[in-house]
């Protein structure tokens, strides 16, 4: 797939790893259509210039994420791919240092976002790319989900991150599986510890010994190397039906 001229929706696009791909995928020449909940991704759409659009909406909700790809189509030639960024980050014990449970709505509100939103994302997107003329090898367009490296070595407290997680690498095969029929691959990747404004919020010496954790390189990641990652996916038609872990050998204590 090229990304030159080609329409792509960026969800999470007015932050970290979103907002990566989509300077990236600029640079190379395509269209991006930007959602957030966040109002910052108007600021972010003009600040990439005429090749982007911004549609602020919730991936939750299925009108929300129908005219963000109703926005993506009127945008270009159809809806060529789709990177899904937005996510969440939530941590609680099973039960705390008082011997109160967890709260089930807040475990139920990280699976509503990560886990039905990744979900709602792909069923509308696909029913859109479904729709566009075959490219070269007959593809019709490109799924990138983000998983985390949590839904493998899931730490203490991230229960429902790493149940929403694992759901996003447990869906991403038979999505492949299904869409391989109208064309359009499904990857997902895992990212270990990136420095994004998800992690801004952590102690110095915490972000420290996250980086002293990782074999090589020592350090977060990137946004604009996972953006490669992505760029990479988009463009290698043989990358299908898999989960790329990118993380530097880390495995999670
Ligand atoms: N930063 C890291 O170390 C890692 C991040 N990830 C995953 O990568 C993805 C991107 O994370 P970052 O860029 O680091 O986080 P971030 O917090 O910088 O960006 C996430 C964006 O998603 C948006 N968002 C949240 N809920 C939304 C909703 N319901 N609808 C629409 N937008 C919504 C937020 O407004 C925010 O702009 C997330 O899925 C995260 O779980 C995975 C592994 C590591
Ligand atoms: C630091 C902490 C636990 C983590 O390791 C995550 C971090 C937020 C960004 C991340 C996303 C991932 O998908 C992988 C894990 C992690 C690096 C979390 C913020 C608070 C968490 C904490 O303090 C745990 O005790």
């Amino acid at each position: 797939m090229r990304i030159e001229n080609a329409t792509f929706v960026i969800t999470g696009a007015g932050s970290g790893l979103g907002s990566a791909c989509a300077e990236r995928l600029v640079a190379a020449g395509g269209r991006v259509v930007l959602c957030d909940l966040s109002e910052g991704v108007q600021d972010q759409a003009r600040r990439l210039g005429d090749a982007a659009i911004a549609v602020q909406g919730d991936v939750t909700s299925a009108d929300d994420i129908q005219a963000v790809i109703d926005a993506a189509q009127a945008h270009g030639d159809g809806l060529a791919g789709v990177i899904h960024c937005a996510g969440v980050v939530s941590v609680a014990k099973l039960v705390d240092r008082h011997g109160n449970p967890a709260d089930l709505d807040a475990y139920a509100r990280t699976v509503q976002i990560n886990l039905v939103g990744t979900f709602n994302v792909m069923r509308l997107a696909a029913a859109a790319m479904s729709q566009n003329p075959p490219g070269d090898d007959g593809e019709r367009g490109v799924i990138i989900n983000i998983a985390s490296v949590a839904a493998f070595d899931g730490q203490v407290g991230q229960c429902a991150y790493s149940a929403s997680k694992a759901g996003v690498v447990g869906m991403s095969l038979p999505a492949a599986r299904e869409l391989s029929r109208h064309g359009i691959r499904v990857m997902a990747i895992a990212p270990g510890v990136f420095e994004t404004p998800m992690m801004a919020d952590i102690p110095e010496d915490a972000v420290a010994a996250l980086s002293q954790a990782v074999p090589f390189p020592k350090r977060l990641g990137k946004p604009d190397e996972f953006a490669r990652l992505a760029e990479q996916i988009i463009t290698n038609s043989m990358l299908n039906g898999e989960v790329i872990r990118l993380d530097g050998g880390i495995r999670m204590q």
